[in-house]
């Protein structure tokens, strides 16, 4: 595309585009259709998070505390995406959520509340939301299961204050921790089981599952390609710091079991986080070690040197992001992730696309741009797998989503990490807010691959790799959208209307 300008050529390369001075996100372009010669169910998305970790779709969840913890990382696990674990909690908290997430082969957690035979329950919270408690011996995890409560039965009772020993029902048959999902669903139809207790080898209580949630994620869509770790086990990712104590976390978060570690900075281009890098490459050589944030060449290039396995890109982006606005520092995702991910290929550092997800749209747009996955918060916060409770705000049921540089994230419980030992006044680059709900991922995130698979199709991309072929071959065009033009692409001129997905 050299030679003189011909009234054939069509669109903009992306090199060209992404080269005017202009910081452009994933709303401002638009991907001109080529060629099919295959159907959408022939695209595959699978991929790698980083230089040794492959998945098979390529969605990760954000490391935030009102995203990924335990339920978020086996159902992403399930999918064949990941979670990274948030590291706004103590280290022997995070690496205890490692730990439920790696113990289980199954897509969902239930946590339900421990009793001992004696034990007398009084309030309704005891039972941690869920319909059965379970009873052992010692009333802990770590000793043989006696028996199950019903909270219906606990409900009946005219005096609350009689021993668990008293209403427990019999305790079921338990299954082994290491069953996946179908086999689980085998072993309580085959027993007739309304719920079983999972029970790991070590004779640990892992979970209680139930018949009931078994039939409702098998309404959803076919579960995809797993992704394990080396271990057999659910791969699990989980964030760090770079302050001297993130050395203990790191520690305790590899010997929990984590496949992939994730150095989470706003600005990661530092000493602070290439001595980081180095110190972990260092002692783990097999532990692949994700870098970021980073938007320009120069950044990438830096922690590339220092020995990253994966870069993850976006500064600004994120929904409940004040970073631009606070310290006028940044970039528009389109432009980061094409930059940053035209470098990174050339030192098979695959590109984690992070923040600014708002639909199936922006994710094929990030993955066609050069990106291996994109990391999602709000996309994923409103489900039945993020962390926290459902609320009614204006008659809608939504779930808190909070930026991890949010003040109430900064200030939570223990945590001194944002607060900086050094710094005395405290600016947010966050907000705290709350996102609609959205079912379970189970359920959403095999749609919106789909439609991801349907862009891919129109441009003529059966992969992620033929997609990255189009874009540095520059058969793959694209332009920047006027306003009007944005407003054309989207809903308009209608009285009313529903807009139902799937
Ligand atoms: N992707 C994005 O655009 C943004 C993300 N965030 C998120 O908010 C959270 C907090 O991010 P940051 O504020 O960047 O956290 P951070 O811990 O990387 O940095 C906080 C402050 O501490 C300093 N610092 C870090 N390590 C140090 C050390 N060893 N010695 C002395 N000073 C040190 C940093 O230079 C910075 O001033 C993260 O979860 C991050 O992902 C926050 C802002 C923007
Ligand atoms: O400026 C920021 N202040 C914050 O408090 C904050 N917390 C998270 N993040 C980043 O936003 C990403 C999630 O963005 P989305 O909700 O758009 O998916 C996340 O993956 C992070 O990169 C923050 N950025
Ligand atoms: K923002």
């Amino acid at each position: 595309m050299n030679g003189p300008w011909s009234e054939l050529e069509d669109g903009f390369a992306a090199g060209r585009l992404f080269s005017q001075g202009v910081s452009y996100t994933y709303d401002d372009v638009i991907l001109l259709p080529h060629y099919i010669d295959f159907p959408a169910d022939a695209v595959d998305l699978s991929t790698r998070l980083s230089r040794r970790v492959p998945l098979s779709i390529p969605c990760v969840a954000s490391p935030m505390d009102t995203v990924s913890e335990a339920a978020m990382a086996v159902a992403m696990a399930a999918l064949g995406g990941a979670a990274i674990v948030h590291g706004n909690a103590s280290p022997a908290h995070q690496a205890a959520i490692v730990r439920s997430a790696k113990s289980r082969r199954i897509p969902f957690v239930t946590d339900p509340a421990f009793f001992s035979p004696s034990d007398r329950i009084a309030y309704v919270t005891d039972f941690n939301s869920a319909l059965y408690a379970l009873v052992t011996e010692s009333g802990t995890a770590k000793s043989r299961v006696v028996g199950v409560v019903a909270l219906s039965d606990w409900e009946s009772l005219a005096d609350k204050n009689v021993p668990v020993s008293e209403y427990m029902r019999p305790a079921p048959a338990s299954a082994p921790a290491s069953c996946d999902f179908e086999q689980v669903a085998a072993f309580l139809a085959g027993e007739g089981l309304e719920y079983a207790p999972l029970v790991a080898v070590d004779g640990e209580v892992v979970d209680l599952v139930m018949a009931e949630q078994v039939e409702r994620i098998r309404s959803f869509p076919k579960l995809g390609v797993p992704s394990l770790g080396p271990d057999g086990r659910f791969l699990v990712g989980a964030a760090i710091g770079t302050r001297e104590e993130d050395k203990e976390r790191l520690e305790l978060l590899v010997k929990a079991g984590a496949n992939v570690v994730v150095v989470d900075s706003s600005q990661g281009n530092s000493i602070y986080q290439i001595d980081m890098i180095k110190h972990a490459k260092n002692l783990y050589p097999q532990l692949d070690v994700i870098g970021g944030n980073v938007v320009t060449i120069a950044q990438a290039q830096n922690l590339i040197k220092a020995g990253v396995d994966g870069l993850r890109v976006g500064m600004g982006s994120g929904s409940i992001c004040t970073t631009q606005e606070v310290c006028a520092v940044g970039r528009g995702q389109a432009t980061a992730v094409y930059k940053v991910a035209s470098f990174a290929k050339d030192h098979d550092v695959p590109v984690i696309a992070d923040g600014g997800i708002a639909n199936s749209g922006h994710i094929v747009k990030a993955l066609v741009l050069g990106a291996s996955t994109v990391m999602m918060g709000s996309f994923l916060a409103g489900s039945h797998e993020a962390p926290g409770v459902y609320e009614y705000q204006n008659g809608r049921r939504v779930k808190k989503y909070r930026g991890m540089g949010s003040l109430e994230a900064m200030t939570k419980g223990s945590d001194a990490r944002y607060l900086g030992d050094t710094l005395k006044l405290k600016v947010a680059q966050g907000v705290v807010g709350a996102v609609a709900d959205k079912g379970s991922i189970l359920k959403f995130i095999p749609y919106t691959m789909q439609a991801v698979k349907q862009g891919f199709q129109d441009l003529g991309a059966s992969s992620l790799q033929s997609a990255h072929n189009l874009l540095q071959s520059e058969v793959l065009r694209l332009e920047v959208r006027t306003g009007a033009a944005q407003v054309e692409g989207g809903i308009h001129g209608l009285v009313s209307y529903e807009k139902k997905p799937f």
